[in-house]
């Protein structure tokens, strides 16, 4: 008999609407304040539960990411360790988000597999656990767990759940790869953002405190954020590279990415307060 594959869990992207660096820890980490929203582009993935311990990994990034390092591996090895759990998984990745943008591609992908495997081996951790094992791998991976749309402090990991409007983003994907670390390296990042108070998010005008200093650097960030300005009110996601432009209607989304010059790359996405993860889940 052939194994059972579980397919279509989608790991979807994000944007950080706003990102606000508040301050240094003594650790080294910053504390932030930021708004995640997820994208309807996903990566897509199957599993196979299997008898052994062993977990493979078939994907289409494979020469980009070394297994040992993917998080997709790393994910599922923290689960098989939290829980004792003595069997693996078969795991095929359709990797299709642009990695290292800042859209949290890698870290939904782990997110992904906790939940899935989570189910499918029937290990029964709650969400908590599951977000407290990903915030281990990632900072971003805890909200991609819990799957709403959120206000997000610390690190990224202390969560509260809420509702921006779900519009139309054109995302540009500039030809840069931005290092999250050197971003919070860099003497020039501003740190000293006073910690917004979350009933007054709403009404702030919503900016990224990262992005001068990237666009200073970078200059397709740059050029992409310069273009994006000119039909919509524009921002870059997380530290870079990627910038998106809001638009309240689908068609206007599409006609400004129909006017995008070729030598940039850009695609159009809607904004999810409820991960499509969350529906996979509810499926067998
Ligand atoms: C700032 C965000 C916003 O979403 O950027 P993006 O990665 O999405 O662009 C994320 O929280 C990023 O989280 P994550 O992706 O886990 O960060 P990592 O790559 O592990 O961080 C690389 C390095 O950046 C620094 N770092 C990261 C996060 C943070 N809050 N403070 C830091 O100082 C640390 O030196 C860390 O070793
Ligand atoms: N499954 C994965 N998908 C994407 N990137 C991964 C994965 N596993 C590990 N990585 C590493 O994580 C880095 C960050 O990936 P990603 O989450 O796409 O971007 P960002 O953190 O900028 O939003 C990549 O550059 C890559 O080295």
């Amino acid at each position: 008999m052939s194994a059972i594959i579980s397919r279509n869990w989608p790991a979807p992207a994000k944007l950080n609407l706003f990102l606000h660096v508040n301050g240094r820890r003594n650790d080294g980490y910053h504390e932030l304040q930021t708004l995640f929203q997820f994208i309807d582009c996903c990566d897509m993935l199957d599993f196979c539960v299997t008898d052994t311990d062993e977990l493979v990994l078939h994907s289409n990034m494979s020469a980009v990411v070394a297994d040992n390092d993917n998080l997709i591996l790393r994910a599922a090895k923290s689960l098989q360790q939290a829980t004792g759990f003595k069997g693996g998984a078969e795991i095929w990745l359709d990797k299709r988000l642009p990695m290292g943008g800042g859209l949290g591609g890698g870290s939904s992908d782990a997110a992904t597999t906790l939940v899935a495997l989570n189910k499918l081996w029937n290990t029964q951790l709650s969400t908590e656990k599951l977000a407290e094992i990903g915030l281990k791998l990632g900072a971003d991976i805890p909200v991609f767990i819990h799957g709403f749309a959120a206000f997000a402090e610390g690190v990224g990991e202390r969560l509260h759940a809420v509702n921006p409007n779900e519009l139309w983003y054109v995302i540009i994907t500039p030809d840069a790869h931005v290092s999250t670390a050197d971003v919070f390296k860099d003497p020039l990042l501003p740190r000293d953002t006073p910690k917004l108070a979350i009933d007054t998010l709403m009404s702030q005008p919503w900016v990224n405190d990262c992005q001068k200093l990237v666009v200073s650097k970078y200059p397709q960030v740059a050029k992409a954020l310069g273009w994006l300005l000119e039909y919509a009110p524009s921002r870059m996601t997380g530290t870079g590279a990627c910038v998106f432009g809001e638009f309240t209607q689908q068609q206007q989304a599409l006609a400004a990415l129909a006017k995008l010059p070729s030598d940039m790359q850009g695609f159009v996405a809607k904004g999810m307060n409820r991960s499509p993860l969350m529906v996979r889940l509810s499926h067998p």
